[in-house]
């Protein structure tokens, strides 16, 4: 079943364009990413899904509803990762999850969740207290305690250092795993790789690309480049047969020195992609 479906959305702040007609599905159960640089129209599109922004053109459907006119009971059914969530600083990390809990009719266990969150350590601890990326972490937690059959993210790791985003990525990992459908919002390449099973990328308002990362901009029938050094000196040849062009360059048990097979990262097509819009 689809959990998102957009057909040519459409939002406009004055006369600037933010989302500019995009087209987007997304399965139950998938990771999805929504790639692009500040300001491309990923918060627009995203709140515009979870029924907090009026769109100006366009169909959208979300958990098969219109976002735009959806009740109560559709509400429940989603999570929101928002950061204004924890503004209730002086109660502990568990008092913050149970009071949210009682908003819905199915919750999760809280402390299931706040293990899942890895926030045992802190579970006594008031909001105030913790660190940015536990802040990040209890918004996590407030955002699936209803049992969500969808979840968005915008931008969750912003301003975590490394150690706190693969740990937040394995969480991500793990309610993924469970079953829910994730809609991510990143300016980070690597955490696209890393998580989502499709991306899109998103340039001034428009869709630039869209598939899995390794495919994104045709990325994996891109031409090789085969460096190499003999006698001489440094060689390089582009190829979209890598294999068999050392094959036959090391014919005869020859070793190649220094040799190296690569195609353009993900980051050269990214910036390749979003480069002419900004
Ligand atoms: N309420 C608003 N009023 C006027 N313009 C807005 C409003 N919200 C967003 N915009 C503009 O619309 C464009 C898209 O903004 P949006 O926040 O959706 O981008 P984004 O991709 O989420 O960027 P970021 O990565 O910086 O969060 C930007 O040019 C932004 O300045």
């Amino acid at each position: 079943m689809t959990a998102i479906q957009v057909r040519g959305l459409q939002k406009r702040y004055g006369d600037h364009q933010a989302v500019a007609g995009i087209d987007l599905d997304v399965a139950q159960g998938e990771i999805f990413a929504l790639l692009g640089p500040n300001g491309a129209g990923k918060t627009t599109t995203v709140e515009i899904l979870e029924g907090h922004r009026r769109r100006d053109g366009g169909e959208v459907r979300v958990l098969g509803e219109d976002p735009g006119t959806a009740g109560q009971a559709w509400r429940a059914r989603l999570g929101m990762v928002l950061q204004t969530a924890t503004d209730a600083a002086e109660l502990t990390v568990t008092e913050t999850v149970r009071h949210f809990a009682r908003y819905y009719p199915r919750p999760r266990n809280v402390d299931d969740v706040i293990d899942l969150c890895g926030l045992r350590e802190k579970a006594k601890a008031r909001v105030k207290s913790l660190s940015g990326g536990q802040r990040r972490r209890l918004d996590v937690a407030l955002g699936i305690i209803g049992t969500p059959e969808l979840v968005f993210l915008d931008e969750p790791t912003t301003g975590f250092d490394p150690e706190a985003r693969r740990q937040f990525w394995g969480l991500i990992e793990k309610l993924a795993a469970d079953g829910t459908t994730i809609l991510l919002t990143t300016h980070y390449l690597d955490e696209a790789e890393a998580l989502a099973g499709r991306v899109a990328v998103l340039a001034a308002g428009r869709i630039v690309a869209e598939g899995t990362p390794k495919s994104i901009g045709g990325r994996a029938m891109a031409e090789a480049t085969v460096r190499w050094t003999d006698e001489r000196g440094p060689q390089e040849m582009k190829t979209s047969t890598p294999t068999r062009l050392v094959n036959e360059l090391s014919a005869g048990g020859r070793e190649l020195a220094g040799l190296t097979v690569t195609r353009p990262s993900l980051e050269d097509i990214y910036l390749d992609l979003v480069g002419g819009s900004r």
